[in-house]
């Protein structure tokens, strides 16, 4: 942080940092723990809630037997009298005679007692008499052939796309239970930081400021412009007003920089003025080792979190991937994130007792991951250009053809033309 005359601090042992799979699976479980209300909500209203509960079907799909061509339906081998015509929305009479038809239209329902659908542009019509071979393989759709009444078509915690609306609309439903979508807020620290121009004279541009709310987006959060706050003031009180006011509407706070116990670095303080507790406070990861996690519990009982990102830009990534992402899957009642596999084109070192997140290219045809450049923690160069970080576990390295995982990093279909 910024240069500041101030007296010293009382200094604490600090804890032995949670290892980097420990401490995925620790802010998980407290974020499932804590997970976000249920409510019932208008379809339109759930693209990127998550179903609390199964989605089950009112009825089969289809619901009666429906016609999936232009044509005629008959009963008996014909040729065929016209006795009616059935269009979709409506339900038609019974054929009850042989060797009568009524026209009928795509997605209308097939009358009882016929025997097949004969498609129009395999038909002749000639004195009031219809004439054809039907095709053997049925022209409608049967009850139930999609889904049964009561079936369980997804598990409660699928994220609702607009493929899930549409199934579920098919389904019958007007509205569903789902658990909301997160709130998140981003406070930045940090007086040296510049929020407009060139860096100069010791300062730096606030690179987090303009980018975190894209990626807590891209994680399925919603964050408001105006809960999103900083430069605040390097001194204690305005760090804990920051927070308190942040958390009055936020599931999630995330803050960057401040992370450490130097002079200036208030968060610690902080989160302890606030009654904090630490779910994680420190990460055997590089980058990104001072990253933490806390959870409040306010007087309505409400819990809420705030994670700090430490201020080396990318090392503020790697927290976000590291623990905001399943936290965030946690609160959703979402599944733990899996995370795919990679066969490395390049050598990457190990970092000791550390686990190393490397910042890796992914070529999605042949799923190879190419170690990118420029990827020091106080960088963003290297990250422009990745789609995920290479996983070494401690005290390993790995070498060129070796299998590992990556943490994908949150990005939009397009985004990456690798
Ligand atoms: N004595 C030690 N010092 C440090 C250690 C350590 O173990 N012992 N760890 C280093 C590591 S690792 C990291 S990461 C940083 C984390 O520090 P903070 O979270 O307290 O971050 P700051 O001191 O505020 O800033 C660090 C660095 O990042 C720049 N920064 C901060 N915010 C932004 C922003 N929004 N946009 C762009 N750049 C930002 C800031 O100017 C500093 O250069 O601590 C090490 N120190
Ligand atoms: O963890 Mo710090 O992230 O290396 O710069």
């Amino acid at each position: 942080m910024s240069t500041e005359t101030a007296p010293p601090t009382d200094r604490v042992a600090a804890p032995p940092p949670a290892g980097w799979e420990e401490a995925r699976s620790r802010v998980y479980a407290v974020g499932l723990a804590a997970a976000l209300p249920v409510v019932a909500r208008p379809l339109a209203d759930t693209d990127g809630s998550t179903l609390a509960e199964p989605l089950t079907t009112r009825t089969d799909l289809p619901a009666f037997p429906t016609s999936s061509v232009d044509g005629w339906a008959v009963r008996g081998a014909g040729p065929w009298r016209v006795v009616g015509r059935v269009l979709a929305g409506n339900t038609p009479a019974p054929l009850t005679e042989d060797d009568t038809t009524v026209e009928i239209a795509t997605g209308a329902m097939v009358p009882e007692g016929a025997t097949a659908v004969l498609r129009v542009e395999e038909s002749t019509v000639a004195d009031g008499l219809v004439r054809g071979t039907p095709r053997s393989t049925p022209e409608w759709r049967q009850p139930g052939e999609e889904a049964y009444a009561d079936e369980e078509l997804l598990p409660a915690g699928t994220p609702v796309d607009p493929a899930v609306i549409g199934l579920a609309a098919s389904c019958g439903h007007d509205t569903l239970r789902v658990r909301r979508a997160p709130r998140a807020a981003l406070l930045v620290f940090g007086d040296e930081l510049l929020t407009a121009g060139p860096p100069a004279a010791g300062r730096v541009r606030d690179a987090l400021g303009p980018a975190v709310p894209g990626w807590l987006r891209r994680y399925g959060c919603q964050v408001r412009a105006a809960d999103v706050v900083g430069p605040v003031a390097d001194t204690l009180p305005a760090h804990v007003a920051a927070l308190r006011a942040a958390l009055a509407s936020a599931d999630l706070v995330c803050t960057t920089g401040g992370t450490m116990n130097g002079p200036v670095d208030h968060l610690h303080p902080t989160l302890q003025a606030l009654g904090a507790d630490y779910v994680v406070n420190t990460v055997a990861v590089r980058p990104g080792f001072p990253m933490l996690l806390a959870r409040l519990v306010g007087d309505d009982g409400r819990v809420r979190f705030v994670a700090g990102l430490p201020g080396n830009p990318q090392s503020a990534i790697v927290a976000l991937v590291s623990l905001v992402a399943p936290l965030l899957a946690g609160l959703q009642g979402r599944p733990m994130p899996m995370l795919p596999q990679v066969t490395l084109a390049e050598a990457v070192p190990g970092r000791g007792d550390h686990t190393h997140l490397a910042l890796v290219r992914v070529d999605r045809l042949t799923g190879t991951a190419f170690p990118v450049r420029h990827v020091g923690s106080a960088m963003l160069r290297g990250l422009a250009g990745a789609d995920g970080f290479a996983v070494i576990r401690p005290g390993t390295s790995a070498a060129a053809g070796d299998r590992v995982p990556i943490v994908p990093l949150p990005l939009l279909p397009g985004e990456r033309a690798s």
